[in-house]
């Protein structure tokens, strides 16, 4: 996250780190959010790789172990059927069934879903970002997890050409584009935390950001739009 701050604990207690094996270690390698105390969402995109995956629960600090982080094994991956490794064609969105159950506790929650087609409207300012990913276009990833404030870009002005132009579908959400605060590598999966009607909803994944860097002008982040998938994803894990 590029232009935000760490998070307190009682903050985004979904948000888990998406990590792979490599060598005997793990490596952060996306963000992703508990949906169900056996289910994580994730982008797409964070999954595409044969590789053997873990999620860590009531994470905060990457580079510190501390008692309340959980370890859970992935069982089985789910991606969007119509995923076809283009995040310009949408669909960025994977579900990943765990081998055991996280434990709800002060440090881990389950995230809420928004009503299908849910759409915010554009200048909505009670959205964040957060995650793991790099702290500047060129930086290194951040060991705190971080978040920042993303206002809402409608549909119609992100698909003007001076913004994203065709590239953004109406299946994605738009959300900053200040040149200021973005979202980054490395925080792709992770959720768009929106305050909506006295609660927090996840209203997007993060899917991509512009090659030529993060916090660009009118290249705001670009999230799936959860809100489009609520059928698929109540097919997999119910209501
Ligand atoms: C793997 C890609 C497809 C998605 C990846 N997503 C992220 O980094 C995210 F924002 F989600 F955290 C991304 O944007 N990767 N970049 C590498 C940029 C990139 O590839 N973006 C991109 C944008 C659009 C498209 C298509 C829609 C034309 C493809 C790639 C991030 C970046 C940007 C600046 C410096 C360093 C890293």
């Amino acid at each position: 996250v590029v232009g935000g701050s760490v998070s307190s604990w009682s903050l985004w207690r979904w948000q888990v780190s998406l990590q792979y094996k490599s060598g005997c270690g793990y490596r952060h390698t996306c963000g992703g959010f508990l949906v169900k105390r056996n289910w994580v969402m994730t982008a797409a995109h964070c999954v595409d790789s044969r590789r053997v995956y873990r999620v860590v629960a009531g994470e905060r600090d990457l580079n510190r172990k501390n008692s309340r982080e959980q370890y859970l094994g992935v069982y089985r991956i789910y991606r969007h059927p119509s995923w076809n490794k283009r995040v310009a064609n949408g669909n960025d969105i994977a579900l990943l069934r765990l081998r055991s159950y996280a434990t709800v506790n002060r440090y881990v929650q389950l995230a809420v879903l928004p009503p299908a087609n849910q759409v915010l409207r554009h200048g909505y300012g009670s959205c964040y970002v957060s995650g793991w990913g790099r702290t500047s276009t060129r930086g290194r990833i951040s060991n705190l997890l971080r978040h920042a404030r993303l206002p809402i870009v409608s549909y119609g002005t992100c698909r003007n050409r001076y913004w994203w132009g065709t590239t953004v579908k109406s299946t994605m959400v738009c959300a900053g584009g200040n040149g200021r605060q973005a979202g980054c590598f490395g925080d792709s999966g992770g959720p768009l935390n929106c305050h909506v009607g006295g609660k927090w909803v996840i209203h997007g994944i993060t899917s991509f950001v512009s090659s030529r860097g993060c916090n660009v002008v009118r290249k705001p982040t670009v999230f799936t739009r959860v809100s489009a998938h609520m059928c698929w994803i109540r097919s997999l894990i119910g209501a």
